[in-house]
């Protein structure tokens, strides 16, 4: 039995960073994906390991089930059926069966995401063999949560054919889990990005799981409807950076400036809440498009000023913004910010001929630009036949 799993990247249009610490934020899922497929070994196979082939790096790693049980089970089992945080010790020992792959140095940024995949697998399923795949479509460490797709789309395959999960094994195509399904794999992929992260807030694997657009906040998500035909360009300055160190970067601030980055955070709140009332007014609507439009642009102007506050910003960030600028187009960095990628709003009126000529610059900076469909579906899984 096989099955696939696939989960979107996403754009963050307001309150990074500042979701960390109890604002709001505006996410919403784009179209491009991180794919897993999950096969288990059969008793012919006479293949007693567990692998994980990401594909696309291209990397293979191995671990016989023995060495898998060996380890782990020093420190407890990590089979459970509800979501469970890594304990410290944990950590030391799947890094221990991590650094055993001897994953190579200029790839090392990888062993956080398969400390989470070791971590997810145990849980999920326990010690049984198999293979599984990972492609992505998504660059990793850029801000599009490239960690939190990878952690949803694997929760997702595991949970799918595990013993408590009721699925229609027969269903041809792309299907979606139901209301409480999608709950645990939500879960269990939080459980993955803090892995990865350190301190996630949640939004990156809710946007993920669930899809479309959300308002996240404390913890807690509200699904948007947007009235607004959004399109958005997004720009990789392909500068690489690190969630985890990034968020640890603005904790580090906070405690320094407690009172001043309260300031701050209260003012992303505001800016959140703005846009997604924006984004929400029925259309038609006493405000045009365009003047809507004008507001998300001041919006994302003004979210860009306290992310820079935060000291989440960089050079080629900057470059972007002052490139668009030049087109009165209005930008900001999406995700942790510090290099990744950068949004910017193409209004509903803008001619082609600009957008074009606003790529080529950015393009010829060594920029890549791509213009994102935002707000489709979240995690879907497939048994049998599916197209990719
Ligand atoms: N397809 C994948 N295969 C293996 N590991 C992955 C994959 N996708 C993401 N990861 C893990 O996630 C890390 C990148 O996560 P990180 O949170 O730093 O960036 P991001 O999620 O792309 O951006 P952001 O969190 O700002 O949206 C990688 O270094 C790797 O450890
Ligand atoms: C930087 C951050 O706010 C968003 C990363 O996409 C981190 C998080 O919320 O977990
Ligand atoms: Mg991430």
């Amino acid at each position: 039995m096989e099955v696939r799993a696939r989960a979107p990247g996403k754009i963050i249009l307001a309150g990074e960073h500042a979701v960390v610490h109890g604002s709001a934020a505006v996410a919403a899922s784009i179209n491009l994906y991180t794919h897993v497929s999950l096969r288990f070994h059969s008793i012919s196979d006479n293949d007693h390991t567990l692998k994980l082939h990401l594909k696309d790096m291209p990397l293979e790693f191995s671990w016989s089930i023995e060495r898998i049980k060996e380890v782990l089970q020093e420190v407890g089992c990590p089979f459970s059926s509800t979501p469970t945080t890594c304990t410290p010790e944990f950590i030391k020992s799947i890094a221990a069966l991590v650094i055993e792959q001897n994953i190579p140095e200029a790839k090392i940024g990888l062993a956080s995401g398969v400390s989470a995949f070791l971590w997810l697998y145990t849980c999920i399923q326990g010690f049984k063999p198999a293979t599984v795949v990972i492609t992505s479509e998504l660059p990793l460490g850029s801000g599009l949560g490239s960690s939190a797709s990878f952690c949803v789309s694997l929760s997702a395959a595991l949970l799918a054919l595990s013993d408590s999960a009721s699925l229609d094994f027969s269903h041809q195509g792309w299907s979606v889990f139901g209301e409480n399904e999608l709950e645990l794999v939500n879960k269990w992929a939080f459980e993955g990005e803090k892995i990865i992260h350190g301190k996630p807030s949640g939004i990156d694997n809710s946007v993920s799981t669930f899809g479309n657009m959300i308002k996240f906040k404390s913890g807690s998500l509200t699904r948007l409807s947007s009235n607004m035909p959004l399109k958005m360009l997004v720009t990789n300055t392909k500068v690489g950076r690190n969630t985890k160190a990034l968020v640890a970067g603005v904790s580090e601030r906070t405690l320094r400036h407690p009172d001043a980055m309260k300031a701050v955070f209260n003012a992303v709140d505001l800016i959140s809440e703005e846009l997604s009332t924006i984004i929400q007014s029925p259309a038609p609507d006493e405000l045009s498009i365009t003047e809507k439009e004008e507001k998300l642009e001041e919006l994302m102007e003004m979210n860009q000023g306290l992310l820079q506050c935060m000291g989440v910003s960089h050079a080629s960030i900057e470059t972007v913004l002052r490139t668009t600028l030049k087109y009165k187009l209005a930008s900001k960095l999406t995700g942790a910010g510090g290099g990744g990628c950068v949004l910017t709003l193409l209004p509903t009126l803008l001619s082609g001929t600009v957008v074009d000529k606003v790529i080529a610059e950015l393009e010829s900076c060594g920029f890549q630009c791509l213009i994102a469909g935002i707000g489709g579906n979240g995690v879907e899984i497939c048994f049998g036949s599916c197209s990719s």
